[in-house]
């Protein structure tokens, strides 16, 4: 079918799930630390240590700037498991499911003109591109290992643009450490003190602060897009999107609602109806938006989550079940993990449909991350006035 997605919730029907095929280990460099700082980051009264264990091995230390964090196969085979699990949940309720090109055993690094980094696999294919009606923007990364991996969907989006899709890459950093704005990181986050951010080194590629921005900090409500921008890097970007797309779409900008992502945060499940972490969000978002109603998951429980050693690297915050997948205005893929998140969403008159996704903080996801939706049967409405 043609690429038709103008917001989060109107009937599903076809949806790319990404792929975590060779995932075998992070890389601990400035890009890293600065995007998971506060999931990376422990050792402070105000968090509890289960919500955020701290890296005491394996990880970035003073002998060793950029360290290899491995993985342990059994929680690669066991998202491989629940992968195939998200695949066919969605086969079942009639979508057409589409995959990005696997990462090879062989291909170990991507070289810019400034740096190399090790290439993970094309898993949360939310983050890297944005799908905004009739038109795939490849955004421009904020972790340096992710720099192409919008190419591993290149067959996906050839077909849509042959079906007639507009196809645009925003502009490409040169992402020297000089083009991160590490002010967020270094005053303030979500959650208190985090992962320190090494310091900068300066190369002879140096330009200045630069676009990055993950589409995965857009919230899109037909011809309204909500736009979390929380760093100078964000707020080119928004430039940007603001300019590509005027005329098209309106820009609502929330100011550091997360650090970056929006999807842990704030969903729309259907028209007049948000998932949110908590209620004090409502003063964050735009005003048409505040008198939407919201539903507010039970604190997440220790017990959701399976226990990891002190050498596991942990992504994400416990909120990030919040981040389910609309199948349609009446259904939603939920964590099976959470049956108090499952019973809310009853009760507000939700079809719940239960799968199995156990390693969601190693990496970095839940059902939203881990698919873009490319074809739903929603339109350019105006869900706001
Ligand atoms: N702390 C961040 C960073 C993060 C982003 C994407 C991930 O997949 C994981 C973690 C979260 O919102 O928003
Ligand atoms: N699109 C995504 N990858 N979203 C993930 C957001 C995770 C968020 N940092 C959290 O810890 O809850």
């Amino acid at each position: 079918m043609m690429l038709n997605s103008f917001d989060e919730w109107s009937p599903l029907k076809e949806v790319v799930v990404g792929s975590a095929t060779n995932y075998t280990s992070h890389q601990r460099e400035l890009s890293f630390d600065l995007f998971f700082h506060d999931n990376i980051a422990g050792d402070n009264a105000s968090r509890s240590e289960w919500y955020y264990p701290r890296l005491t091995a394996g990880g970035r230390s003073e002998s060793s700037p950029s360290g290899t964090v491995p993985i342990k196969q059994r929680y690669v085979d066991e998202l491989n498991e629940d992968l195939s699990g998200i695949v066919d949940a969605l086969t079942a309720l009639g979508v057409t499911v589409h995959r990005p090109m696997d990462l090879d055993a062989e291909t170990a690094e991507v070289r810019a003109l400034a740096w190399s980094a090790s290439v993970v696999p094309p898993l949360n294919v939310r983050d890297n591109t944005l799908i905004v009606g009739d038109e795939i923007i490849e955004t421009p990364p904020m972790i340096r290992s992710r720099y192409f991996e919008t190419q591993f969907l290149t067959p996906v989006f050839q077909r849509y643009f042959e079906r007639g899709a507009r196809w645009t890459v925003m502009p490409r950093p040169l992402m020297t450490d000089a083009s991160f704005d590490l002010s967020y990181a270094r005053v303030s986050s979500v959650g208190g003190p985090t992962e320190p951010i090494a310091d900068p080194q300066p190369t002879s590629y140096d330009v200045g602060t630069e676009m990055m921005f993950d589409g995965a900090q857009v919230l899109r409500l037909g011809r309204d897009l909500v736009v979390n921008v929380s760093t100078a890097n964000h707020m080119l970007a928004c430039d940007w999107l603001e300019r590509h797309l005027a005329g098209r779409f309106r820009i609502h900008r929330v100011h550091r609602i997360s650090d970056s992502h929006i999807d842990s945060m704030v969903l729309a499940l259907r028209p007049g109806t948000l998932l949110v972490r908590t209620p004090e969000l409502r003063d964050k978002l735009p005003k048409k938006l505040r008198s939407w109603d919201l539903i507010v998951p039970p604190a997440p429980e220790r017990n959701h989550f399976p226990s990891y050693d002190d050498d596991d690297l942990i992504l994400t915050s416990p909120f990030i079940d919040l981040n389910v997948l609309s199948v349609s205005p009446e259904t939603v893929l939920v964590n099976e993990a959470c049956p108090e998140l499952m019973r809310m969403l009853e009760k507000h008159g939700f079809t719940v449909v239960p799968v199995r996704h156990r390693h969601r903080r190693l990496f970095g996801g839940g059902f939203h991350c881990f698919t873009l939706d490319t074809v739903r049967e929603g339109g350019l409405e105006d869900y706001l006035d």
